[in-house]
């Protein structure tokens, strides 16, 4: 029987614990600043116990992963540096940056301890351990980001250790990683907040902009609901790239507003359509990758017991909810149920089953 430290119990570290507890014999220790989501992991099952005295656990540990948010793992790996005696065990990560982690983990190499950072490209904007789910990284890819003297059987353990979540691994170095996720995840991150920024600014005087601010607006910001912490991290250590890419954007920016200011139509269209072009050659959504759940919108009328006459059509077709909320944006109506569901094959089901008794429901919004 193996021994797991997870330090950082919340929603990608819970979700790597339960694909290494269905993958492997081994009991999961977790410790967490809060020590509410040890225990609410504990109940969910997520881990088996409370490591309240998580160094003492570091060093029986045959694997130590990291799963807080990346200014914290730092500090963490400086006080695994510190214990004695030297711990024994792999340590992975999961952060979104990965050049100044691996900057500290060649330091950590140096010292006897096997590091290998990891960063799953799949997540949510939802967080903590009640949302962790062991699919969620399935299909997507999982970079890997060995210190430069790991022998190929730590980089082989760590690939064992991740077989569960079923991501395509695939390794690649931390300088090229950042860089990358910086154009496809950082910087998108600083624009859908700034779009959200905006409207609430003109929300003040115009307070129909947050009942019009519906599908496109939605799809578009939904990363704006993700954890500040998680995002002001990753920002600080990504700043070289996305300084870069904020002036490239402000450029870009220029360029539109002398399209808008030329109205000419032909360049508006090719603006237009060269991104189309691009963004419909992506490749097809895989599970986990990009959509973690699935959300299926129900409108609701104004009647009284409708909430729980869906939840009970569910219930009876044991269909289980991740989540559930009502959102004020159509008139007339009393709202819209937002429905997360696990997968696509149980939303859809659930879309027939409200579908036959006259619900009219949405995939998107
Ligand atoms: N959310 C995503 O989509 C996503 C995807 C891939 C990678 N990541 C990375 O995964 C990491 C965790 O993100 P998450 O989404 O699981 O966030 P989360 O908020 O759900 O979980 C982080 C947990 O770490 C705990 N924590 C914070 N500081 C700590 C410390 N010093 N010691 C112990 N515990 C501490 C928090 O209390 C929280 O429970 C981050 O580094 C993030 O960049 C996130
Ligand atoms: O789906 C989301 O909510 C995410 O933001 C996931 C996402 C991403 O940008 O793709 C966010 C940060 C992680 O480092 C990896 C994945």
């Amino acid at each position: 029987m193996k021994n797991v430290l997870l330090i950082g119990v919340g929603l990608i570290g819970g979700s790597i614990a339960l694909t290494i507890k269905k993958e492997h014999e081994a009991v999961i220790f977790g410790y967490d600043v809060v020590n509410k989501n040890c225990e609410t992991a504990v109940s969910l099952g997520v881990i088996d116990k409370i490591a309240a005295e998580w160094k003492k656990h570091a060093l029986k540990a045959d694997l130590i992963l990291i799963a807080t948010p990346v200014e914290e793992t730092l500090r963490i790996m400086d006080t695994l540096d510190s214990l004695s005696p030297a711990i024994k065990a792999l340590v992975m990560d999961v952060g979104s940056t990965k050049h100044t982690i691996m900057q500290k983990a060649e330091k950590l190499s140096k010292n006897g301890i096997a590091f290998i950072g990891g960063h799953p490209m799949a997540g949510s904007h939802k967080t903590g351990v009640e949302s962790a789910k062991v699919h969620l990284f399935e299909n997507a890819f999982y970079m890997l980001t060995p210190v430069s003297n790991t022998p190929e059987s730590r980089l082989n353990e760590a690939k064992e250790w991740l077989k569960g979540t079923k991501a395509k691994l695939l390794t690649v170095k931390p300088e090229d990683h950042d860089f990358l996720t910086g154009i496809v995840s950082h910087f998108p991150h600083l624009i859908a907040s700034s779009l959200v920024r905006l409207a609430k600014f003109h929300s003040e005087d115009h307070p129909l902009v947050q009942q019009l601010a519906a599908g496109g607006f939605r799809d578009i910001t939904r990363i704006a609901s993700s954890s500040p912490k998680m995002w002001s991290d990753i920002v600080s250590q990504n700043k070289t790239h996305l300084l870069s890419l904020l002036h490239e954007w402000k450029n870009e920016m220029d360029t539109v507003i002398t399209f808008v200011e030329n109205g000419s139509q032909d360049e508006l269209y090719d603006y237009f359509n060269g991104a189309k072009e691009f963004r419909d050659g992506l490749p097809v959504r895989s599970k986990g990758a990009i959509q973690p759940f699935s959300d299926l919108y129900v409108d609701i009328l104004d009647k009284v017991g409708t909430l729980s006459q869906v939840t009970m059509i569910l219930a009876d077709a044991k269909i289980s909810i991740i989540n559930i909320s009502i959102l004020e944006v159509r008139e007339g109506l009393n709202g819209v149920l937002r429905i997360s569901f696990q997968s696509e094959e149980e939303r859809d089901l659930a879309q027939q089953l409200l579908q036959k008794e006259d619900y009219l429901t949405h995939i998107t919004l």
